[in-house]
């Protein structure tokens, strides 16, 4: 998806939300666990009740992963039936030597056609650049994640040639060389809403994925105050907070109040 159109979504629809599709077996409502396509009813009514209050969905594999064969069909059902003004994003969190990192780029946007893909740094350049190659796809790179784990190494300090900063904000600005505003992303978690405006001197232009509200605690206000841009340049998701907002049969119209909700704040801060 281009990103002039993902703006046009935004600004339509006065929403930044993207729904996470973590679709966990044993956490539906229990009349759909035993189903043999319990997930792809799950999700089909998680789309048809939020579709219209965000603009993107964020199928977390490991999710589907975990179930096998099964999984994998569920997931691209799941990707057929998201709407193609949504940007689908596949939170699969890879990276590799260069060869096996085109498989991984072909497995997520060619034979499940995904619009993007969540990508690890750590092997640096020759890992993500076969994602980049791909036009109109978004690669996205973790930057300053949301759990406690930042600590280890992200938020360690580091000293290069030119200053002394934490890790993270020089990938920040070293991955940001490898691609462009149109091509690249970066994670940032929303429970590290007081490292954006350090992220926003880095990447003024980028769009942040930024996963953290709801069940991890992450304020959408504080992201927004400091994460948004000329361009919107946000795209906020929640998983939990929205699909299992019920549990029993009503939960896609649960899932939808939530989701109007996020999106009615949302429309506070851009309009
Ligand atoms: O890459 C991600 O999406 C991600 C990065 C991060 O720093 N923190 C984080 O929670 N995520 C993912 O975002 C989703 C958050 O889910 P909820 O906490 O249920 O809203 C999960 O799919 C996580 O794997």
């Amino acid at each position: 998806m281009h990103r002039n159109i993902l703006i046009e979504q935004i600004r339509q629809k006065k929403s930044y939300l993207c729904v996470g599709l973590d679709s966990e077996l044993n956490k539906l409502p229990a009349h759909l666990q035993h189903q043999k396509d319990g997930i792809i009813q799950f999700n089909k009514a998680i789309i048809d009740a939020t579709k219209d209050f965000c603009v993107s969905y964020k199928i977390n594999t490991a999710f589907y992963e975990a179930l096998g064969t099964k999984g994998w069909e569920a997931m691209e059902a799941t990707v057929d039936y998201i709407p193609d003004t949504h940007l689908k994003i596949a939170d699969a969190k890879r990276g590799d030597i260069g060869n096996t990192s085109s498989q991984y780029a072909k497995a997520f946007f060619e034979t499940i056609p995904f619009d993007a893909i969540t990508v690890a740094p750590y092997m640096g350049e020759d890992s993500i650049r076969p994602f980049l190659a791909y036009e109109n796809k978004w690669t996205i790179v973790l930057g300053l994640t949301s759990n406690k784990g930042a600590a280890d190494f992200e938020l360690q300090r580091i000293r290069t040639a030119e200053a002394e900063q934490y890790l993270y904000q020089n990938v920040l600005q070293t991955v940001s060389k490898w691609g462009t505003p149109q091509n690249l992303m970066f994670v940032t978690g929303a429970t590290q809403a007081s490292e954006l405006a350090n992220i926003r001197k880095i990447i003024p232009e980028h769009f942040l994925l930024v996963p953290g509200v709801g069940f991890q605690g992450g304020s959408l206000e504080e992201v927004s105050k400091y994460g948004l841009n000329d361009d919107i340049g946000l795209l906020v998701n929640a998983s939990r907070a929205i699909i299992f907002a019920g549990a029993d049969e009503n939960f896609a119209a649960e899932a939808q109040a939530i989701a109007k909700q996020y999106q009615q704040e949302m429309a506070l801060y851009i309009s």
